[in-house]
């Protein structure tokens, strides 16, 4: 696979990492995410922008046990540096560094944290401004056959510039001599053979699968509501369905006395979304819970995801599930600053809206929460928004896909009508929630493409038969009696039941989120992460990993990266190379 897309230090491994950080007495001190060799008075990497400073405020990392060595998992600090970076603290412009003995001059472009999205990237050709001139940045070459000459050269300027002069241009020479030294150079393998792609029939949807999108039915919202841990998303799905009617007062009651037994009065709301006991005892979402409403103009599947960074990869899979999102903020004393940073690095505010970002999502609604926490203070409002909005930008969120919202989920502020406390309607007049949430735009479906469920679970119900696997279509269409093959086992099966939005259903087509119950197929021949395709169109393959090309299908076409707990690099699949 030829994979773009942000990366962060996952080739290396956490002890080498660790080998490679600099004591800080030395007068350099090494970039664990470039291995650059800084000065020692930089506070951030020259190369790519990543701040020193971010690193020490972590506390130690933890040791794990591998073949019984101890090893550091690194890794994992350095991907947590990639979503705390301080945007002010980077070198703004290109830095040139004259060398006046040798009449060089050396050009750094510094790292931004800009990088068009892949869906940007695809469909208008923009470029990622984190690009670097081969010319000027002789460093970061990896042919072999230039290096002896720049290898030369450094070693030149470390000459020319060693012993006479005290401005800190010897120090940098000598780093650049060391940054040679320490690039490992591959053998150029050569151009790789390839196959030409093969060549796929033209699909032609049939008549069944085209009639509820043309008749205007089929206004399906899937909203996913992440957010930093204890921000509030469980509270406040939990507000929006008992006000839309989707829980009834009785039902409400019921939850409100059982969490007062369980002395968890407060969770009253949220157990209405997290249901297993686990989830209630430990007052913590584990698993993405999906439950449905009706707004004005939609029917708006809600999937709400965990906060707790143990539980990112259940999170990941409600994202890939999106159309867009609710991102919850905690604007309690204290709680925005942990989302963003927190002590130990782990706020989840920034991760995930990396995370949304990277699956697509262009339309998000930031849900200020927890105002009332601090007497609806607009002041802190708007310094949520001054602080969070760049973020937001500079994932490549624009400024027309970000809606902010005031409320509080517990005072059942501005969730459905607006405010009726003073406090917060004497200086807002904007939407409120419901509002936000009827003016996304509505999402384009891939109906009259071959069919594409990717499996995000394996269930088996009563109602569904033995087997059945649950996500979202991301084209195509399915109905009850279809033929379809499983990939990458290869087996084909046939649709015995499909359960949309909790009932029972004949068709169901792209956007949708289902469980597909099926038949004529062995258990051991499903995994979450494969896929349900036509029997004539399956996806292209050549390892037991379903993906496709990001402009044929941009749900297969997408590539994350998870280490010791944290996402180190999201990407996409450009191309799929079919080696001789
Ligand atoms: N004061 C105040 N507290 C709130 C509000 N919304 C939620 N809470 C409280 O915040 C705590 C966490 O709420 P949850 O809804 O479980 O938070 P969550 O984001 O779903 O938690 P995870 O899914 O585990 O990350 C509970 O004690 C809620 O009562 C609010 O608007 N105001």
């Amino acid at each position: 696979m030829d994979i773009d897309g942000d990366f962060a230090d996952w080739d290396f491994t956490g002890a080498e990492i660790a080998a490679r950080e600099p004591p800080r007495k030395s007068s350099i001190w090494r970039c664990s995410v470039c291995t650059f060799c800084n000065d020692k008075n930089s506070m951030s990497c020259k190369i790519c922008g990543v701040s020193w400073g971010s690193f020490i405020s972590y506390s130690r990392p933890a040791e794990i046990e591998v073949d019984s060595r101890p090893r550091i998992c690194e890794a994992s600090k350095m991907a947590k540096s990639l979503f705390t970076l301080e945007p002010q603290r980077l070198p703004k412009s290109a830095i040139s560094y004259e060398l006046p003995q040798s009449k060089q001059s050396i050009h750094i472009v510094p790292f931004k944290f800009d990088t068009p999205s892949p869906d940007d990237v695809v469909s208008t050709g923009l470029k990622s401004t984190r690009t670097i001139p081969k010319v000027d940045t002789f460093l970061m070459t990896k042919s072999p056959s230039d290096t002896k000459g720049k290898e030369k050269k450094a070693k030149h300027l470390f000459e020319n510039t060693s012993g006479s002069c005290s401005t800190g241009i010897e120090e940098e020479a000598q780093s650049l001599s060391e940054n040679l030294q320490n690039l490992k150079f591959e053998k150029d393998p050569g151009p790789i053979k390839t196959k030409k792609p093969r060549q796929k029939p033209q699909y032609k949807p049939e008549k069944w699968m085209l009639t509820g999108q043309e008749l205007g039915l089929h206004n399906q919202l899937n909203l996913a509501i992440v957010g930093h841990v204890d921000s509030g998303k469980s509270t406040l799905c939990g507000r929006l369905l008992h006000l839309l009617g989707q829980i009834s007062n009785n039902q409400m009651r019921k939850y409100e006395k059982e969490a007062k037994d369980k002395r968890k009065g407060s969770f009253a709301y949220a157990w209405a979304m997290d249901e297993s006991s686990d989830e209630r005892e430990r007052g913590v979402t584990m698993t993405v819970s999906v439950k449905y409403f009706d707004s004005k103009n939609y029917h708006v599947v809600l999937l709400d995801s965990p906060g707790h960074k143990d539980f990112v990869p259940n999170l990941i899979s409600g994202a890939a599930q999106a159309d867009a999102a609710i991102l919850v903020i905690d604007a309690s004393i204290g709680a925005f600053e942990a989302g963003m940073v927190g002590m130990t690095g782990t706020g989840q505010t920034k991760e995930h809206a990396q995370i949304i970002r990277s699956f697509g999502l262009e339309h998000i609604i930031v849900a200020i929460n927890k105002l009332d926490s601090v007497e609806y203070s607009k002041e802190i409002f708007d310094l949520i928004k001054f602080q969070l909005g760049p973020f937001l930008r500079s994932c490549g969120f624009k400024e027309s896909g970000l809606q902010w919202i005031p409320l509080s989920a517990m005072d059942n502020q501005n969730l459905i009508a607006p405010a009726s406390d003073a406090r917060l309607s004497s200086w807002y007049n904007g939407g409120c929630l419901l509002d936000a949430i009827d003016s996304i735009p509505p999402p384009s479906r891939d109906i009259c493409k071959p069919l594409i469920l990717p499996i995000c679970d394996i269930i088996s119900s009563r109602t569904l038969g033995q087997l059945a696997v649950s996500g979202k279509l991301e084209a195509g269409a399915i109905r009850v009696g279809s033929k379809v093959i499983v990939m990458p086992s290869s087996t084909t099966g046939t649709v015995r039941t499909i359960e949309k939005n909790g009932a029972n259903c004949n068709v169901a087509r792209a956007g949708d989120n289902v469980c597909v119950g099926l038949q004529n197929i062995e258990a051991d021949q499903l995994a979450s992460g494969g896929t349900l395709c036509n029997i004539d169109f399956p996806v292209k393959l050549d390892r037991e990993v379903c993906v496709e090309e990001f402009t044929t299908c941009r749900a297969l076409g997408r590539v994350f990266l998870r280490s010791s707990e944290s996402t180190i690099a999201v990407g996409i699949v450009n191309r799929i190379i079919e080696q001789l």
